[in-house]
């Protein structure tokens, strides 16, 4: 992977097996509603065998968003920890077939490739219950300076913050990166995650790890601890890096679009469109493709968060998290591309 890159995902390599499911359901596994929660491997068994018929269909928070992007026509890599087995083999298939650069190589020993059990209720918010398995392999030796090097964005998960040894391999692409003159974006992932690790994305944020930021407003509302909207969101505008200098925040907003806060301002833009929303699964994945992939064409902020909602709303139109439809031809209908 040494030819440049707009952007380089680092994430975790997951399997999506997704069912349909009721609130029933839910409370009766004890599943928190709409968040992603981490199971061992006993727990993902029962829970495989309790749920409804299963669609299965490569995933991954980042790697999702890595799709999107190269569907958009970035150039875009991805790093992230499978193992050599069944599940592994589409994940790569999936990433590849879309033209994502993936060369890190399987695990041949230790837990299966991640599967993430995504329960979709019928008002479409998924609920996601996540077996790491072999993501936990990946560490800071999977990161190749030259390939960090040569991209002009690299973008991380929040949730490598679960599996020990990512958080190092996050922290060394970071540092890479900013050495490179490149520009480093974190999602905050979920609100769960969030309470997780709030001290430690915030030290991210402050210190100037962090150039870019994506979250939705209840993963802001967990970051900055209050459960007030405008709170939030003037909390971010307000932040400052070690440098002075205001970060670049993106803020989805499920149907009221999205908000692009920057230098100390932050600007509405509109949700695209919807006929029916089927399955919420990879919303914020698609809009951080569709923003990072007008990034690197060149489009101003508020165009680029336009690109984001129009490849969230395709996604959230089908079950599973990972684009079905053309994103150029519809960025085009738009007047976007
Ligand atoms: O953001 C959605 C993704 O999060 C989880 O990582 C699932 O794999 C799913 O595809």
């Amino acid at each position: 992977m040494t030819d440049s890159l707009d952007l380089l995902v680092l994430g975790n390599a997951i399997v999506d097996v997704i069912a349909r499911t009721d609130d029933a359901f839910l409370a009766k596994e004890g599943i928190a509603r709409g968040a992603m929660t981490l199971i061992d491997e006993p727990r993902a068994e029962t829970l495989f065998q309790a749920m409804g018929p299963a669609t299965i269909v490569s995933g991954g928070s980042g790697a999702n968003t890595a799709v999107g992007a190269a569907m958009l026509g970035a150039k875009t890599g991805f790093v992230g920890r499978v193992r050599d087995d069944e599940l592994g083999q589409l994940f790569r298939h999936d990433l590849k077939a879309t033209g994502v650069a993936y060369d890190v190589p399987a695990a041949t020993d230790g837990p299966a490739t991640a599967r993430c059990f995504v329960l979709v209720t019928p008002d479409g918010e998924r609920t996601m219950s996540t077996y790491l398995g072999a993501c936990q392999g990946l560490g800071p030796d999977d990161i190749h300076k030259e390939t960090v090097a040569s991209a002009r964005v690299v973008y991380l998960e929040g949730y490598l913050w679960d599996p020990p040894a990512a958080k190092e391999a996050f922290r060394k692409a970071a540092e890479i990166a900013h050495r490179s003159g490149n520009a480093v974006a974190l999602t905050l992932s979920d609100a769960f995650c969030v309470g997780r690790y709030r001290d430690e994305f915030l030290e991210l944020i402050r210190d100037g790890s962090i150039d870019i930021l994506f979250a939705n407003l209840g993963e802001l509302k967990s970051l900055y601890q209050t459960e007030d909207e405008e709170a939030a969101v003037a909390a971010l505008r307000d932040e400052r890096n070690g440098r002075g200098m205001h970060m670049l925040g993106l803020v989805t907003r499920s149907e009221k679009g999205a908000l692009v806060v920057h230098g100390g301002q932050a600007r509405e833009v509109a949700a695209s469109p919807v006929e029916h929303v089927v399955d919420t699964t990879g919303a914020g994945d698609l809009f951080a493709a569709g923003f990072l992939a007008g990034h690197a064409r060149g489009l101003d902020h508020l165009t680029s968060a336009r690109l984001g909602t129009v490849a969230a709303a395709e996604v959230i139109q089908h079950i599973g998290a990972r684009p079905q439809a053309d994103l150029v031809m519809l960025a085009r209908e738009q007047g976007l591309l």
